[in-house]
């Protein structure tokens, strides 16, 4: 399966990133397809305008619902279809998770709507939801410019679980939040050289008892996900 990514923004220069690395070499081996699109394409004036004032008052712009339903017609169709799954990050959205990552993997067509300004006129993600499946998601409870970083994030965190994508799969079963990992912080991890500036790795990992290393593992990871992560294991 080759999944389709398209990215809707005023700044579409974003996503030359993906041309990059890991995310590059998915590209390369059909594993991703990607399409970023200035929405400024669809609008008809001389200025190419995307935003307004607030109906109702109140400081900044809003986004124009006309060149996004014409950008959807051109980039998606104007039939519905519940298989595109059409994504607007904003920090008013549901907490992106690694579940929901995990769910995104497995689909084939994902729309990324980049808001700038205020924000995009709410109807345009009404009429999204009558036609496609909406995602209104936050990676957090902060403010950036504009959707745009979010999208990269929400897309590394999607594309390196397609199957095929990470060269050893092993090395996805056994990080944060991995299924399985009973909503667990990973363990610290440690390499060579076995001494360094004075610091040691633990002896327990340089044991080769399996046993004991997984029963370390597992204690760091309940330690850490406690101090940091209470609520994870509520
Ligand atoms: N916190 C998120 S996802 C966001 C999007 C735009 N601004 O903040």
């Amino acid at each position: 399966m080759t999944m389709r990514l398209d990215y809707l923004s005023i700044f579409p220069g974003y996503f030359d990133v993906l041309d990059i690395s890991l995310l590059g070499k998915a590209v390369d081996n059909g594993l991703v397809e990607v399409h970023a699109h200035d929405l400024r394409d669809w609008t008809h004036d001389r200025h190419r305008t995307v935003d307004d004032t607030p109906c109702g008052g109140g400081a900044g712009m809003v986004m124009k619902p006309d060149p996004w339903g014409e950008a959807f017609d051109g980039i998606i169709g104007i039939e519905p279809d519940p298989s595109v799954h059409v994504i607007f990050p904003t920090p008013s959205g549901i907490p992106f998770t690694q579940s929901a990552a995990q769910e995104l993997s497995t689909v084939e067509r994902v729309v990324f709507c980049c808001g700038r300004y205020e924000g995009i006129d709410h109807r345009v993600i009404d009429y999204a939801r009558t036609m496609w499946t909406v995602h209104e998601l936050s990676l957090g409870d902060y403010v950036l410019n504009g959707g745009e970083v979010a999208a990269l994030a929400i897309t590394e965190a999607v594309v390196r679980l397609i199957p095929g994508f990470m060269g050893n799969p092993e090395s996805l079963a056994e990080e944060s939040f991995s299924p399985g990992q009973e909503r667990l912080l990973e363990y610290p991890l440690f390499t060579r050289p076995v001494s360094w500036r004075g610091m040691d790795v633990p002896e327990v990992l340089m044991s080769g008892h399996h046993g004991r290393i997984a029963e370390w593992r597992r204690e760091e990871s309940l330690l850490l996900t406690r101090d940091r992560r209470p609520d994870l294991t509520d």
